[in-house]
């Protein structure tokens, strides 16, 4: 049962739940307000502020706190400040309560996706600004909105401009997933979205009749060479062959056909076009042509009367063309201070993985940085998108430490190289 919480602590939860309360949900998030939240508590933290609407209405809060030495590269700590939908009344509490079970368990939507992230930056910054310490780079937090809509009112056009550029980020630390086990999970890549819509078109007639071409029939061809596919991508999960990550995903998300009547179909019409709608996810190493090639020969072929259209495509690479992912072993300085940090606060890391869907980090992985994700979060259910969205109390402390243990260690790394560069500019 729930333990009792000094002062400090307490503060610590209230303000989460302060966070949460505050409506930021797709498609009317409350932006305003979370952005005057997180600027009222960058004061407190005597952070320097920015509030930057890339796109009108969709407001970017930038804080920065300066470094001992601002001509190393600095830190970027990224948050979105949306949430998903709810269905409120499927809820034990109300998604925008951030009620607190016995157990401890605070109830809200983004408890885990991802304000806990964005809350926990900002307390380890608290806790570390109170104990003294100094950061030698620069450690910036970015909240930035529409991250479940795809980032494009957000993220995306935030990495390619120019105050992007001008904030010389060297690393940038992005969300990760709730683990069920005792391990954190760290992510160095991920799928990219493919939104694939199909139509089949065909000659309508009597819903009597066999006759070959009709739409339902050339739209059914593909569902079953699509759920082939599915099956056999998800039978090398099952066996343990590969990750959720490493596989190409396809899942149906909508069926459209048939010709409406007042009392639901008409029943003995075979339509003469029938739609489907599928959420693609492709890893960052898969053969994109060759998918793209199943996809026009086999799954949407104009010779069985189809056409298809992608509502979003993604190809996870870098400006050189090379897929868009970050180097996950100890040649990679940030993810060895990451893993040592980490076990520094007394958690443990699950070896590197594919994120099995999409983050912003992608957009920063496009232009050539390292970006890692990450949320604290042990011993804890995946309720990301889900009803009754959860984050214990005590997880989420232990998550403010750990993040402690590694924004000291990033504001702190100070390399040969990076030492030699800075000299060169003197
Ligand atoms: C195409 S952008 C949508 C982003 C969303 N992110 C997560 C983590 O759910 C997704 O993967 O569907
Ligand atoms: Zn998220
Ligand atoms: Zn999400």
């Amino acid at each position: 049962l729930t333990v009792e919480l000094d002062e400090e602590r307490s503060s610590e939860i209230s303000r989460f739940q302060q966070y949460l309360q505050i409506n930021t949900s797709q498609p009317n998030p409350n932006y305003q307000e979370a952005a005057d939240f997180i600027l009222s508590l960058a004061k407190t933290l005597n952070l320097e502020s920015e509030k930057v609407d890339f796109v009108s209405g969709k407001p970017v809060v930038l804080l920065k706190w300066p470094g001992k030495n601002p001509t190393l590269p600095s830190i970027l700590l990224n948050s979105h400040t949306d949430v998903v939908t709810t269905e409120d009344h499927k809820w034990i509490h109300p998604p925008f309560l951030a009620h607190i079970n016995s157990e401890g368990n605070i109830f809200a939507r983004g408890s885990q996706d991802m304000k806990c992230v964005g809350m926990q930056y900002l307390e380890a910054i608290r806790r570390l600004k109170k104990a003294g310490f100094e950061p030698t780079r620069t450690v910036y937090l970015s909240f930035v909105p529409d991250e479940e809509i795809g980032g494009h009112g957000g993220a995306e056009p935030f990495s390619q401009s120019d105050t992007f550029k001008k904030m010389n980020v060297g690393i940038v630390l992005d969300e990760g997933l709730a683990s069920p086990d005792e391990n954190y999970r760290a992510f160095y890549g991920e799928r990219s979205p493919w939104w694939l819509a199909i139509k089949a078109f065909g000659s309508p007639g009597h819903g009597a009749r066999l006759y070959d071409n009709t739409a339902m029939e050339n739209l059914l061809k593909s569902l079953e060479s699509i759920r082939r596919f599915r099956a056999a991508q998800f039978d090398t999960v099952k066996s343990g062959a590969k990750e959720e990550g490493e596989v190409i995903s396809v899942n149906m998300v909508f069926l459209k056909a048939g010709t409406p009547s007042p009392s639901g179909f008409v029943m003995n019409v075979q339509p003469s076009q029938a739609e489907a709608g599928f959420d693609i996810r492709v890893p960052p190493n898969a053969l994109h042509d060759l998918l793209e090639q199943k996809i026009m020969e086999e799954w949407a072929p104009s010779s069985r009367n189809m056409t298809f259209e992608f509502k979003q495509k993604n190809f996870g690479r870098d400006v050189f063309g090379k897929p868009a992912v970050t180097v996950a072993d100890n040649s990679n300085p940030w993810w060895t201070l990451l893993e040592e940090a980490v076990k520094k606060a007394g958690g443990k890391l699950r070896k590197p993985e594919i994120f099995p869907a999409s983050t912003d980090a992608r957009y920063f992985r496009e232009q050539g940085l390292p970006a890692i994700g990450f949320s604290p979060m042990a011993n804890t259910p995946i309720l990301l998108h889900d009803h009754n969205e959860f984050l214990n109390q005590e997880e989420y402390l232990k998550g403010i430490t750990v993040y402690e243990s590694i924004i000291e260690a990033y504001a702190s790394f100070v390399d040969s190289t990076a030492i030699d560069a800075s000299k060169d500019e003197l």
